[in-house]
């Protein structure tokens, strides 16, 4: 038995290591949330759980009873023995703020709860139970919102008298109607999803599907209302009680307390500090944490990156600009970038302070060809054609590496640069269409809307470009499809106006993410071929992402095949296709039946078991070892790009050309054990059966 290498040997770790990280990581997780993110919020949630702590032990450790007189220090200022100052009784202003806080607080979250989770039930209700239900509890909250509120409020009083909780709970259920209406269109959305079509199918009854499907994606809004109605009540409890409206005298609250103080506000205008401040810290608080609440990724357009995420990326983008070029590594290519030409050199993307998904891919694509990069799902095809854009999802950047367009680094371009990139010189398809197509548009707005942001035409010059953009794309009755609205075209018309729209800008390289994909076969066909031409035409080249060696043998000149976020294998499409060297793009072929001859159909099609390691299940040595029928004891080492030996290509494995002098074929049984490697996640055990 081989040993084990010590770089894979695991130390062993107290028993009691796994609770500790688990908890560190539990701690790590909590300290990224949003909340915690925003020094404002995290300075709101501060006060405010000071203040609940303070308001709720204020008997124990008060200076003063509210109704304490000190007639030695009527209208005083701060002194030793008052710290904020006193009223024009003589009584401590400090011990009467206190003592106010929990009543005030306590009677605005009622206002919360009866408001927020009246306006959830009632939004969740209309959602899910039809449009005659819905649509008589959307009158009825009309009706609601078109209540003067001022009014009914004072007629409450008039009538309960100056009882706050009654009060504060009828001020909930007016502004319930409101909140209704912000919740009801996410909660319709939430229903429409197709896990709540499943949900559906399996039985599940509309309550149970309400609580478990919809209430959790609602919890955001629900909570940033909560946050907001919180410091709406207080406001509003401190007006009523400045008009006289507050608890009876001589209990203390804020509001009361500040129409006080406006008595003197000559004679001491100190008075009016303790209070006034106390109040509007508090409103700011909840203000502030409600505000970065809402800053949640499904509040936000989740394409565009946030702001810590744009700090990130600058950072990543200056250490990227400062370091050396990488010059030719491991046998990998490095040529001359010429114009026209995308030169990928060791990119790597990872997520933020996290794994890293993409790393080392280099590849070229020469002016007027398309490179496939091809892999199963999750082998970071996406995040690498996304990175050419400075495309990549919030959290997630380029973590080293060049992208060389142009002469420019665009993986040290800033996200401003990269704006003057996008749309003019690289351009986008993605896999689903009406991604591209806003649905309140018609195609003949947006075409010409985008057509003279980046040419910069006239209106009826844009319109021209429109029209004759639709007839390069294949489109016959160019003149009527600019009048539609995306959603009365169908799907391979919309790639096509999508294709049109990405041609706007007259780009140089089009990224096409799985551009075929959602379409049925003969339009996928249509579409490969209209890209084909469009290629021929326009010397334009195009990096197509996909998981279909069929696409690959149509389309593409060159291809790059991805496994576990690197390159394993890249080269010419028909040397690669012909004489694949590396075990992964042997079996994708083995696994394919459109690549295997109608002659020599084998009677079972192979299969290659088990699944793409998750990013940090990465093992050190080769990344497809563990799912590999030719690994051996060399695959447990990091293995380099090195060149394949066909024409200019590269391959990531050891065993490369042993494989390719024998001619041995992706078997389409299990794995033999004559074959075995054991590869475990993270660790690495050899267990190697009879290996030469
Ligand atoms: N926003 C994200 N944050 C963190 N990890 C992500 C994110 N998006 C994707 N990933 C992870 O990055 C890895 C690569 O994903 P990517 O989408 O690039 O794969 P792919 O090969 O394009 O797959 P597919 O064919 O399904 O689109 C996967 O492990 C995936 O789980």
């Amino acid at each position: 038995m081989a040993p084990v290498p010590a770089d894979q040997l695991e130390t062993p770790t107290p028993a009691t290591a796994p609770v500790r990280n688990a908890g560190k990581a539990a701690i790590a997780k909590f300290s990224r949330h949003r909340l915690f993110t925003s020094p404002g919020a995290v300075a709101g949630l501060v006060w405010l759980v000071a203040m609940v702590a303070a308001s709720l032990t204020a008997p124990l450790w008060l200076p003063y009873k509210t109704e304490d007189q000190d007639f030695t220090a009527v209208l005083s200022g701060p002194t030793g023995a008052h710290w904020l100052g006193t009223d024009e009784l003589g009584r401590d202003i400090l011990s009467r703020i206190f003592a106010a806080a929990a009543g005030t607080l306590g009677t605005s979250m009622l206002t919360v709860i009866v408001g927020v989770g009246l306006g959830t039930i009632l939004a969740m209700l209309a959602a899910g139970a039809g449009e005659r239900t819905e649509g008589v509890i959307s009158r009825v909250t009309e009706v609601m919102m078109s209540l003067p509120g001022t009014v009914i409020i004072l007629a409450v009083i008039g009538a309960v008298g100056t009882n706050i909780p009654v009060v504060m709970a009828i001020l909930g259920i007016l502004m319930s109607a409101g909140i209704y209406r912000v919740i009801l269109g996410q909660a319709k959305s939430l229903q429409s999803q197709l896990y709540v079509d499943a949900a559906k199918v399996d039985g599940a009854s509309p309550l149970r599907i309400s609580l478990r499907h919809v209430l959790p994606g609602l919890a955001n809004t629900i909570v940033v209302q909560a946050a907001l109605i919180f410091a709406v009540g207080m406001l509003i409890q401190a007006g009523l009680a400045f008009i006289g409206f507050g608890p009876p005298i001589p209990q203390p609250s804020w509001g009361g307390m500040i129409q006080g103080a406006s008595q003197h506000v000559y004679d001491a205008p100190w008075m009016m500090v303790p209070t006034g401040a106390v109040l509007a810290l508090t409103v700011l608080s909840a203000n502030a944490i409600g505000n970065a609440l809402g800053k949640a990724p499904n509040a936000a357009a989740p394409h565009l990156p946030s702001a810590a995420a744009r700090r990130q990326r600058a950072k990543a983008v200056a250490a990227i600009a400062a370091a050396p070029v990488p010059t030719a590594k491991d046998g990998a290519l490095v040529r001359e970038t010429a114009k026209g030409t995308l030169s990928v050199r060791n990119l790597s993307v990872g997520v933020d302070n996290g794994v890293r998904l993409v790393t080392d891919v280099s590849f070229d694509v020469e002016q007027g060809t398309v490179l496939g990069l091809v892999g199963e799902s999750g082998c970071g095809k996406t995040m690498t054609a996304l990175s050419l854009l400075g495309l990549l999802p919030s959290g997630v950047s380029i973590t080293g590496g060049q992208i060389l367009w142009n002469g420019r680094n665009l993986a040290a371009t800033t996200d401003k640069d990269m704006e003057s990139v996008r749309g003019r010189e690289i351009a986008l398809i993605s896999q689903e269409p009406m991604r591209a197509l806003d649905p309140m548009f018609t195609v003949g707005y947006q075409l010409t809307a985008t057509i003279r942001r980046l040419r910069g035409m006239g209106n009826a010059e844009a319109r021209k470009e429109a029209l004759s953009l639709l007839e390069k794309v294949g489109i016959v009755d160019a003149a009527r499809i600019l009048k539609t609205y995306p959603h009365q075209i169908s799907g391979g018309m919309a790639q096509r106006v999508a294709i049109a729209l990405a041609l706007s800008g007259q780009p140089r390289l089009l990224v096409a993410d799985e551009p075929t994909t959602a379409l049925d076969v003969t339009v996928q066909a249509e579409i490969l071929s209209l890209l084909r031409a469009l290629v021929k035409d326009t010397g334009m080249s195009v990096v197509m992402v996909t998981h279909d060696l069929g696409v690959v043998a149509d389309i593409c000149d060159q291809v790059a095949v991805m496994y576990a976020g690197q390159v394993v294998e890249n080269g010419r499409t028909a040397a690669i296709l012909d004489s694949p060297r590396h075990p992964y793009t042997l079996a994708l072929l083995a696994a394919d039946p459109h690549a295997n001859h109608a002659n020599d159909m084998p009677e079972r099609l192979a299969t290659i078991q088990g699944q793409v390691p998750q990013p940090k299940d990465w093992p050190t040595g080769c990344r497809f070892a563990a799912r590999c029928q030719f690994a051996g004891s060399a695959c447990l080492e990091p293995v380099p790009l090195l060149p394949s030996g066909a024409a200019e290509g590269l391959v990531r494995c050891v065993k490369a050309d042993q494989l390719a002098v024998e001619g041995m074929d992706w078997l389409a049984t299990d794995i033999p054990a004559s074959r075995l490697l054991e590869v475990t996640s993270k660790q690495t055990l050899l267990t190697e059966k009879d290996m030469a």
